[in-house]
């Protein structure tokens, strides 16, 4: 089973104006309003491509209910633990053109309740995958990603951590099978920002990382390998309609293309670079059509 834990789930407000005026009152053009969260977009992408997964993490309020209803809907198993403080995030996403974010702050969450969170993830059987993905809402510690690995049953549980800065560095001691940093994400972790891509690798290499895949947005991607292979995704002409997720989509075909053994490293690239296409493409997570229609015409070299 893949579990995906989002400590900090949101409903992704999607709007398109014509133009962002600060300080004035701006209609928008079009607006949804979407369940997202980084590991929920995992779980959620992985459900188009049939492979199930469980999605864990802290929901609060009238909008944590919201977004269980959509999950549901999707068809993903939802087992999230209730905070009786706050009510989960409403993000907003603004599109006149350039890509404006505004990310809440998120529920309280009590020692309880992260207590009956690390229950969970006692829980989980060798054999099985946990993914890590986004940030931590203000009353968790920053900590709590290396207290969840501390608390895995098993070494033989697959590791993937998708998060930002410290966040990410420090779940390193703990070889995640992958790691998904876009390249500012790459730069806060290595001693040397200004080192040749090459050297900041081998550096999170020594630190513990495995497969390293680095997203770069509308230039496509790089998947460094474990074993030290190198393959280049170049990007897909297209228009772009919304690229929050994209990041998130590269994990969910990275980790769906695993389900079939004969699936290489480079095809994992391939399912990766399609799904993360193809949301970025959309709006909200990509459906199964969208990404098979790019699959064969993604390029990779190495
Ligand atoms: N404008 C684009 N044109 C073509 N491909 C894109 C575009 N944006 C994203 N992609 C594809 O999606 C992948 C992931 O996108 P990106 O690098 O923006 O992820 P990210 O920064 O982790 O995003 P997020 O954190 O919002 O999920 C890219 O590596 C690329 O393959
Ligand atoms: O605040 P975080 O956890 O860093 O990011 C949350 C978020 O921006 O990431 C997803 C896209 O990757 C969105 O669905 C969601 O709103």
């Amino acid at each position: 089973m893949i579990y995906t834990v989002t400590l900090n789930p949101a409903l992704d407000y999607y709007c398109t104006v014509e133009t962002l005026n600060l300080g004035e009152t701006n209609r928008c053009i079009t607006e949804s309003l979407i369940g997202g969260g980084k590991g929920i977009n995992v779980s959620l992408m992985l459900a188009q491509l049939g492979v199930p997964t469980t999605a864990l993490g802290f929901v609060a309020g009238f909008t944590g209910e919201e977004l269980i209803r959509q999950l549901q809907d999707q068809s993903v198993n939802a087992d999230f633990i209730r905070c009786a403080q706050g009510q989960t995030r409403i993000n907003v996403k603004i599109n006149s053109g350039v890509e404006t974010e505004i990310n809440g702050r998120g529920p309280e969450v009590s020692a309880a309740e992260r207590e009956a969170l690390l229950d969970r993830i006692r829980r989980i059987q060798p054999g099985d995958t946990l993914v890590l993905s986004g940030n931590v809402p203000p009353t968790l510690p920053e900590s709590i990603y290396e207290q969840i690995l501390a608390e895995l049953p098993a070494s033989s549980i697959r590791v993937v951590v998708d998060a930002e800065g410290a966040l990410l560095r420090d779940t390193l001691r703990f070889h995640p099978f992958l790691i998904k940093p876009n390249l500012a994400e790459l730069r806060q972790l290595v001693a040397n920002p200004q080192a040749p891509v090459s050297d900041q690798i081998q550096e999170l290499r020594r630190q513990g990382a495995g497969h390293i895949l680095v997203s770069m947005g509308a230039e496509g991607s790089v998947l460094f390998t474990a074993e030290g292979g190198v393959y280049r995704q170049h990007p897909l002409p297209g228009q772009t309609v919304s690229t929050v997720g994209a990041g998130d989509s590269m994990v969910a075909g990275f980790l769906a293309s695993l389900e079939n053994p004969a699936c290489t490293l480079e095809d994992s690239l391939r399912w990766a670079a399609a799904c993360g296409t193809a949301t970025a493409f959309s709006r909200g997570i990509a459906r199964r059509e969208q990404v098979e229609a790019l699959l064969d015409q993604i390029q990779i070299e190495g």
